[in-house]
């Protein structure tokens, strides 16, 4: 229950403005292994990888998206930037023949950092249904 009170708690935060840890990132005032970039998408590895291949892929400037259920029809373009990227991503990671892109909406869906973000996830089997 505290990490979904904290999950609320870090949602209202960013709806709010606050910065959350992906800022850091594109700033790079913290380290993070970039796997592709261009003016509007960063996508670097994961630091708790759940797959042989976890890549996040998230938009520069966050714009209010910071999850997919508080998207906007402006959103549009940079949505599509994003899957786009998903693809780049999983093609530079050898994993073009079997990957999963995954978006966590909400604390009951676990997201933990309210920056929209995809995961691209492979190199190894995956399960179905997700859990
Ligand atoms: C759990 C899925 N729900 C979710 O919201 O995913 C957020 C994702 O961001 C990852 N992450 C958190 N902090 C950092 C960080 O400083 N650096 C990096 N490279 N990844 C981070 C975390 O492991 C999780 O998979």
């Amino acid at each position: 229950h505290d990490e979904e009170a904290a999950a609320k708690a870090a949602a209202i935060n960013a709806d709010n403005g606050a910065p959350t840890i992906f800022d850091k990132i594109i700033a790079k005032e913290i380290p993070s292994t970039i796997v592709y970039e261009d003016d509007k998408v960063l996508a670097f590895k994961d630091i708790s990888p759940q797959a042989p291949v976890h890549v996040l892929v998230i938009p520069k400037f966050r714009d209010g998206l910071t999850q997919l259920g508080k998207a906007e029809q402006r959103h549009g373009e940079i949505l599509g930037q994003l899957l786009y990227a998903a693809r780049i991503v999983a093609e530079k990671e050898g994993i073009l023949d079997g990957f999963r892109v995954v978006i966590n909406n909400g604390p009951s869906a676990c997201q933990s950092v309210y920056h929209l973000h995809l995961h691209v996830l492979g190199g190894r089997q995956m399960k179905w249904p997700p859990g």
